[in-house]
């Protein structure tokens, strides 16, 4: 098995691009939905977070209240850091039991949409390949706007907080480029889905488990033998 990771900035295509590879039947992790999970009232991250940040970032219900904390956070550098050290190492656990899942599932790979892969760095590393959904800034901007309702200046300064899409297209091994048409978009993500299916990388990992395996059942009859 090998790991994609997928990532692009704001508003840039991915969810829409994600779910070309969902209905083709690939293994698709959301850090997203992860991140969203393990704050959930119940987990340990929670408890944490609100003896870390107190209880005025609670909804009435009792959840997070994500936009409370995420205003704190976008102000405070400290804060931030503070959070994602709380929360990072749950979603790498999680993460890391969803590979499992699928490689025990027999998948040949899983993609990985992860938003901030470029920013954060730490999964870089284990990525066989990179991908990013690209769009033009004028296009990302416009898109940002129309679809949460923003002003140009709120739209701006969210897109400024995340590293510049130019720059993590340098990045990437993979450029889904999304400026146009959703079809052209449709087109190159079946033709990296294509490649994907196509590649060997697969094939270290799962020789060293069949070769792992023979080993330990070769140890065992020695000694049972015995
Ligand atoms: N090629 C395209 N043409 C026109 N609209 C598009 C195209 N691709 C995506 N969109 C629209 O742009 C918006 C952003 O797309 P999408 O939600 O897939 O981006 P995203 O990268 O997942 O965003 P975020 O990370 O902010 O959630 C959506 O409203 C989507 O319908």
């Amino acid at each position: 098995m090998f790991l994609v990771g997928l990532s692009g900035g704001i508003a840039s295509g991915k969810s829409s691009v994600v779910q070309v590879f969902r209905d083709l039947g690939c293994a698709v992790i959301d850090a997203d939905a992860i991140a969203h999970q393990v704050v959930k009232p119940g987990y340990p991250a929670y408890h944490r977070i609100v003896q870390a940040f107190g209880r005025e970032i609670l909804l009435e219900n009792g959840e997070i209240n994500r936009q409370a904390l995420g205003s704190i956070i976008f102000r405070h550098s400290e804060k931030r850091k503070l959070l994602n050290a709380i929360t990072h190492p749950d979603i790498r656990k999680e993460m890391l039991k969803q590979i499992l899942k699928y490689l025990v599932q027999g998948y040949r790979y899983v993609i990985l949409d992860i938003p901030l892969l470029f920013e954060t760095k730490t999964m870089l590393r284990f990525m066989k390949h990179t991908v990013v959904v690209y769009c033009d800034p004028q296009t990302q901007l416009s898109r940002l706007m129309q679809r949460n309702g923003l002003s140009r200046e709120e739209a701006e300064e969210r897109i400024a907080a995340q590293l510049p899409l130019e720059e993590k297209r340098q990045l990437a091994q993979h450029i889904l480029d999304n400026s146009g048409e959703w079809e052209a978009t449709r087109r190159q993500t079946l033709h990296l889905h294509s490649q994907l299916e196509d590649s060997l990388d697969f094939l270290p990992l799962r020789l060293g488990l069949f070769a792992g395996f023979v080993g330990i059942i070769y140890l065992l009859s020695q000694h049972l033998l015995l």
